[in-house]
């Protein structure tokens, strides 16, 4: 072969070597992703809402209300009660105790309920003595001359290494998929056959009640299943799964917003209202919540007002402690809306960007709870807006669950709902019912007992977990 020959193959082997790296790139350009773009992207990105996702599924938000109230007016001499209160003169000014709420709800209480149940003294308004800021070390200052210039050394904790917020659902997922896919295989198990006769249809619904999704959201999912069956030609389990994942995500209302309010004002912290019955995972959905938020930067401080039991005071503060955040807490049986108020003007005053309080949620009497729940609201109402009431349910109780929900629906506007304990049961059907029920989005899951075991609830995550 002569010289020019070679010349004209290299070149046409270069010519198409370019074709073949151009043809590449582009191709790469045009090719669809599953995957939600990298996290970089995402971290900054506004919502609709003034919030930004935290790269994670994490969403957060600013509550509507950008203001605080105006501030109380100093607090009046306290009328003549009817009841003798002999308690030391020396208030502190703006504590809630003193607000007329306190005396009204005596006579409704039950006596027999109460008298067994809640050791508190409901008139005593001493709880502001009793009062106890574990966060501000002014009140240290009190001690005289000290001899021994001992420096109390703090003991300081070391801080927790929080799980990376980012990808939460995706680690998670397992958890889910485990507890919830036999429902999905026996689903699809029904479905992928194609034309269904009257007894498999009723499989369908015994399958869908089983799992706790509630009569009236199964009857919706069956007809829209029917009907979509009926239209389009579902021949394969690929077909059945598609349609089913599409309306039951639909059911699940992707629209919603579930941000969490947990964005400061200009002016003043969110703050967030964590309510439900005791044993659902309050106290520990706090600590898991104020975790993410400290792992996205922010300060975030935790008022135990559930002064029922100390035990949960002091779980909370180890909450705190282990990642740096600030506590406020009461004495065993102090006032709750007192803790409650105090933890937000320490927010404020400390200019914290989240306050999460922890309340009881003692389900003795409905009376008991919306006295106490509704004064912790309305008490911190005076310093600042309430901009999340995340109820905590128990996903494993099922419809226990749900009648809970609503008497707490009655007491508080709830604005989110977090669901615990979804990866100990079979029945995450219950999430369905809830927002239904209740109107309000499920915000978050807890999927374990592990500090980091909190994820954003996002319907096309579950559904696809449900479907394994
Ligand atoms: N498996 C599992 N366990 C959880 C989850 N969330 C909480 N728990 C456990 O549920 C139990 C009760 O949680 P708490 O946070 O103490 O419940 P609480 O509602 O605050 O109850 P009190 O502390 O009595 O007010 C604890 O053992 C938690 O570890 C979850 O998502 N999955």
């Amino acid at each position: 072969m002569t010289t020019g020959a070679w010349i004209a193959i290299a070149a046409a082997l270069a010519v198409l070597l370019v074709v073949l790296v151009v043809g590449s790139v582009l191709y790469r350009r045009r090719r669809i992703s599953l995957k939600a773009p990298d996290t970089p992207q995402i971290a900054t990105e506004k919502d609709r809402s003034g919030g930004y996702r935290a790269g994670t599924g994490f969403s957060f938000s600013e509550g509507s209300t950008a203001t605080a109230p105006p501030r109380e007016p100093a607090p009046a001499p306290r009328p003549p009660a009817p009841t003798p209160a002999p308690t030391p003169e020396v208030v502190p000014p703006a504590k809630p105790t003193t607000t007329p709420d306190e005396v009204i709800p005596a006579p409704e209480k039950p006596a027999d309920t109460d008298s067994v149940i809640t050791p508190e003294p409901v008139v005593a308004p001493e709880p502001v003595v009793a009062y106890e800021p574990v966060v501000a070390p002014e009140t240290v200052v009190a001690p005289e001359p000290v001899v021994t210039p001992e420096p109390a050394a703090p003991s300081v904790p070391a801080l927790d290494e929080i799980a990376p917020t980012e990808g939460r659902l995706d680690r998670l997922r397992g958890r889910l998929s485990r507890s919830q896919s036999a429902v999905g295989k026996s689903l699809l198990g029904l479905l992928g056959g194609g034309d269904l006769d009257e007894d498999s249809w009723e499989e369908v619904e015994d399958t869908l009640l089983i799992a706790d999704l509630g009569s009236a959201t199964t009857t919706k999912v069956v007809t829209a299943l029917r009907e979509q069956m009926a239209a389009r030609s579902v021949r394969t389990e690929a077909d059945a799964r598609a349609l089913l994942r599409e309306v039951l995500v639909a059911e699940l209302r992707p629209e919603l917003d579930r941000s969490i309010r947990a964005l400061p004002h200009d002016d003043h912290p969110a703050v967030l209202l964590v309510v439900g019955v005791n044993g659902t995972g309050k106290t520990t959905t706090t600590g898991k919540l104020a975790r993410v938020l400290v792992a996205d930067g922010r300060r975030v401080l935790l008022g135990a007002a559930d002064t029922f039991r100390a035990a949960a005071a002091d779980q909370l503060q180890t909450w705190a402690e282990r990642v740096g955040a600030e506590v406020v807490r009461g004495k065993e049986a102090a006032d709750p809306a007192a803790v409650a108020f105090d933890a937000v003007s320490k927010g404020i005053e400390n200019g914290v960007d989240a306050v999460l309080i922890d309340t009881a949620g003692r389900l003795h009497t409905k009376t008991g709870l919306m006295d106490e729940l509704g004064k912790v609201k309305r008490v911190i109402e005076k310093k600042a807006s309430v901009d999340d009431v995340l109820l905590v349910l128990d996903a494993t109780i099922g419809q226990n669950g749900l009648a809970q929900a609503r008497v707490f629906a009655e007491v508080v506007d709830i604005t989110g709902v977090v669901l615990t304990k979804l990866d100990g049961t079979a029945k995450g059907g219950i999430v369905f019912q809830v927002q239904h029920e209740l109107g309000v989005p499920v915000k978050l899951v807890g999927l374990g007992e592990g500090a980091d075991d909190l994820a954003p609830f996002e319907p096309g995550a579950f559904v696809d977990a449900l479907l394994g």
